[in-house]
């Protein structure tokens, strides 16, 4: 038996290792590379010796700083001080699978040291909620993005942010706003939204993935500055920000020591003054706007309001201006590739799995008739939040989370985890563990209101939903968008399914995705078409559908306006490659089974 689980735990290693050697960083290194080949020419002896001397001194070197009795965790050899980087695949569930097969051999928590930073492995929700939830005082802290300089001390991104007094306002007024807007229905953004959304994919399906990224930003939009135009800010500065934070992204996040090169040296520094400048302006003007609207007497409800007419907010009093826009700001552009991330996975689930699209519309026909699901629909409505729930668990959009750093040194059952380790829960195979999650790697929204699976819960009228979902991490860190996620989807893909049928064009693709810490389903072609004439006049019936994207050759776009057009000669709108379309690529990608018998996750 033994033998056997280990047989399987190689062979999904072997596979991982495989697929993880198949992938190539999508993001050219070459001038960086070629910076580093400059400096090292004609020393190339010395810089040699030195690597040498260094790294026989980190394999020989006493690590004292372990408390007595205490014990290191297990260690991934690599590499000292390297590490071994260049294996880890871009794409989050490449990586989830990668990391996971490590695990085989390590067992559930183990450290990998890189670039000299210690990264530690959570691959089982009990130690990610033994240290994230019942320790997250000493958990709580983010690392440096070196590509992104300046975010963990900064003012400005306040899931980056490190662990401070400024990330407590900020965060104590983010659960502030939600909780004023969620009763309000996020003062019926979604639903307006929803409508539009509805109207472009019907008149043009083959832009489906554009029409969602626009309805993401129009709906936050709405929500945070009480005018959807606000959401082409997000667009133009999202972009650049996820690739920034991303191992995908410049070379720097890899190879962190180039972060001690001078300013004038540095790309990155130099675009990332310039990126902050952009948000900044973005945030202030968005701001602005709504003041001045204010002044005039004509906004409407929305977060910005609720910080400037401190209604009843002790929490918004403890925000200046710079802070409030940039609080507002930085929570409302993670609301587009999150939510984007399920939404796009929505056309995927429907494709793979036709069988539950009529038994989704069964459910919505029967409930609300002639009028598309609103969020008072929720407790009779199983077979649609079972849709929610299980796309946030078949594809996250964050399948690794958002590390938590270490605050204090830590012992944990007997192991050793040091000061300013980088903790990471895989929360995309946490949410595959088998017992738990039989069938994994499919989507099976069954599991959640059928009582023959483990995951089954009583009342369907409560059960499923999406609070305290590991989706959305753990602890004093985790997400505060859950509500507004559930609003989103719950009330969209509940219109998409009244609206459409949906079917692929031809081939699937399983597992293709942007190679970006949040991480979306490739768009690929699929039949959208509404399911009648009646419905079809229903969804007509809008005034404005929420155009936004422009040809390239359309002369005179404003600063906002100007990165959303269609890529090339009518080519699809890639948001800058987040968004590029699925592409056959030959082999289609599969990962290793995680039904093997006694596998232990
Ligand atoms: C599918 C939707 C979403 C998913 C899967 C998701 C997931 C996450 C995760 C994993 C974290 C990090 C938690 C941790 O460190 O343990 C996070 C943090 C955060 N999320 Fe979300 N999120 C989603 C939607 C949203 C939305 C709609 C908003 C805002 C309206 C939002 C705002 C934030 C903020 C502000 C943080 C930072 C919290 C902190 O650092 O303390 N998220 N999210």
């Amino acid at each position: 038996m033994a033998a056997s689980i280990r047989e399987g735990a190689d062979a999904a290693y072997n596979a991982a290792q495989n697929i993880s050697n198949s992938f190539s960083p999508e993001v050219s290194t070459a001038p960086q590379l070629s910076l580093i080949a400059t400096l090292t020419n004609n020393k190339l002896p010395i810089v040699l010796a030195i690597f040498v001397v260094f790294v026989l001194s980190q394999i020989l070197k006493p690590n004292k700083n372990i408390p007595a009795g205490a014990k290191p965790l297990p260690q991934q050899l690599s590499i000292p001080w390297a590490g071994r980087f260049w294996d880890v695949p871009s794409e989050g569930i490449a990586s989830a699978w990668h990391f996971g097969a490590l695990h085989k051999k390590l067992g559930p928590i183990y450290a990998w040291k890189v670039m000299g930073t210690v990264h530690v492995w959570i691959e089982t929700d009990k130690i990610a909620r033994d240290l994230f939830v019942m320790r997250q005082r000493k958990y709580c802290d983010r690392n440096e993005l070196p590509a992104a300089v300046g975010i963990r001390e900064g003012k400005e991104v306040l899931p980056l942010m490190g662990f401070s007094d400024t990330f407590k306002r900020y965060k104590n007024f983010m659960h502030f706003i939600m909780k004023h807007s969620v009763p309000k229905s996020f003062y019926g953004w979604p639903a307006s939204e929803n409508k539009k959304t509805l109207r472009r994919l019907l008149e043009n399906p083959d832009r489906w993935s554009e029409h969602l990224i626009v309805h993401c930003a129009r709906t936050i939009a709405g929500v945070a500055w009480g005018d959807p135009e606000h959401g082409k800010k997000l667009l133009t500065i999202v972009p650049e920000l996820l690739k920034a934070v991303s191992p995908a992204g410049p070379i720097i996040n890899k190879l962190s020591f180039l972060s001690n090169l001078p300013w004038q040296m540095s790309a990155w520094k130099v675009s990332e003054t310039r990126r902050n400048k952009e948000m900044r302006d973005a945030f202030y003007e968005a701001l602005d706007d709504v003041k001045d609207r204010f002044s005039k007497g004509n906004v409407e409800e929305c977060w910005s309001l609720l910080w400037l007419t401190d209604n009843k907010g002790a929490e918004a009093k403890k925000l200046d201006y710079h802070e409030a826009a940039h609080a507002i700001g930085s929570s409302a552009f993670v609301a587009i590739a999150t939510i984007g991330g399920p939404l796009h996975a929505f056309f995927l689930a429907m494709c793979e799995k036709p069988h539950w699209l009529p038994i989704l519309q069964e459910e919505i026909d029967r409930v609300c008739g002639d009028r598309l699901p609103v969020q008072e629909d929720m407790p009779n409505m199983p077979k649609l939040r079972a849709t929610v729930k299980e796309m946030i668990r078949w594809r996250q959009s964050t399948p690794l989370g958002v590390p938590h750093s270490v605050l204090e040194d830590d012992v944990y059952e007997g192991y050793h985890i040091p000061k300013g380790a980088i903790c990471h829960a895989n929360n995309y195979l946490i949410s595959r563990e088998p017992k738990q999650f039989p069938k994994g790697n499919e989507f099976v929204p069954e599991r959640w209101i059928d009582p023959s699976y483990p995951t089954y819960k009583e009342p369907l009228s409560e059960f499923p939903h999406i609070r305290g979902d590991i989706a959305f991490g753990y602890g004093m860190r985790a997400c505060p968008g859950v509500d507004l996620t559930n609003v989103e989807l719950f009330t969209l893909f509940g219109s998409l399914a009244w609206s459409f049928d949906i079917s692929p064009k031809g081939e699937i693709p399983r597992y293709e995705v942007n190679p970006y810490v949040i991480t979306m389903t490739s768009p690929f072609p699929i039949n959208i078409t509404a399911r009648s004439e009646e419905k079809k006049r229903f969804i007509m019936d809008t005034e404005d559908a929420g155009y936004w994207l422009h040809d390239k050759k359309e002369p005179n776009l404003g600063r906002w306006d100007a990165k959303l057009v269609h890529e090339d000669d009518g080519a699809l709108y890639t948001w800058e490659g987040l968004t590029t379309p699925y592409q056959a690529r030959g082999q289609p990608k599969v990962y290793p089974s995680i039904e093997t018998e006694g596998q232990d996750w």
